[in-house]
């Protein structure tokens, strides 16, 4: 029996370009889609945002000189060829998805409309929302955080590169350590990177647990939603 009815799953961007320099690696989208597909088999009712690390990222282009808000557009418009790229695979996989954007481009995706999204979750539909909050100066984790509490997910799971929060980032610093469970506000005061400060206030204000795992350890997703202690708990 899942832990949990509904989910707001984030999806690294990042982690999408496998063992790739940039963009979308084939065998890695499969089978993070075929992880999704076990808990939607569950019946548990998934909402999906997915970063866009692995094409653009607002802050590098705005630290080689671009206007700020302009590399942040670049940044939305390139998760929605990521939520395209995760639908289409889903589609493959047998699976059906709709996706929502936060930035008007009818031809292409529908917009997010918030009854719609509920609508489409209960027919047991994955849902995925596209272009982040549809704002500048924010990130894919704010929008995961947004979205999960308009549509009453009761926590956000990220996935992500890492396998759970550490006393440090784990990538620069090998001593760091792993925590099974942290309260909000000391992730906040430790300024903990691993989720940016707006998504984790967010969520404490809204009492929305998150859980950080690892997107690469197979059957982790599949474990987290049935409530198994996988990477580390965010709570309030
Ligand atoms: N204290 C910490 N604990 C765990 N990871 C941390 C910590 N501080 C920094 N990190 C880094 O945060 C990264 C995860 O966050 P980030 O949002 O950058 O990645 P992502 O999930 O791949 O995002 P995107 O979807 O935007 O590509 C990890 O890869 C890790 O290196
Ligand atoms: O609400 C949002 C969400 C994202 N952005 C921009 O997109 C990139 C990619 O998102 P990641 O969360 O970093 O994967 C982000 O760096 C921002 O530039 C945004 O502006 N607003």
């Amino acid at each position: 029996m899942p832990a949990h009815k509904r989910i707001l799953l984030k999806l690294s961007g990042e982690a999408l370009m496998g063992d790739d320099a940039y963009g979308i690696n084939r065998a890695t989208i499969v089978r993070m889609v075929q992880e999704v597909r076990e808990v939607v088999q569950l019946g548990v009712e998934v909402a999906v945002v997915i970063g866009g690390g692995n094409i653009f990222r607002g802050v590098a282009g705005g630290s080689v000189g671009m206007d700020r808000a302009t590399a942040d557009y670049m940044g939305m418009l390139a998760t929605v060829m990521n939520s395209l790229a995760l639908a289409d695979t889903m589609r493959q996989e047998g699976m059906v998805a709709r996706v929502m954007s936060a930035i008007a481009i009818e031809q292409v995706v529908e917009p997010y409309v918030r009854p719609k999204a509920l609508q489409y979750l209960e027919e047991g539909k994955v849902v995925i929302f596209a272009a982040g909050t549809g704002n500048p100066f924010f990130t894919t984790d704010t929008a995961a955080a947004l979205r999960g509490a308009e549509i009453g997910a009761e926590i956000v799971l990220k996935a992500t590169k890492v396998d759970g929060i550490y006393t440090a980032d784990p990538k620069k610093d090998p001593e760091a350590t792993r925590y099974n469970r942290i309260s909000f506000d000391e992730a906040i005061i430790k300024n903990l990177q691993v989720l940016d400060a707006t998504a984790f206030a967010l969520c404490r204000d809204q009492k929305l647990p998150i859980r950080v795992f690892s997107i690469f350890k197979p059957g982790a997703l599949k474990r987290v939603v049935m409530g198994d202690d996988e990477g580390t708990l965010v709570h309030v």
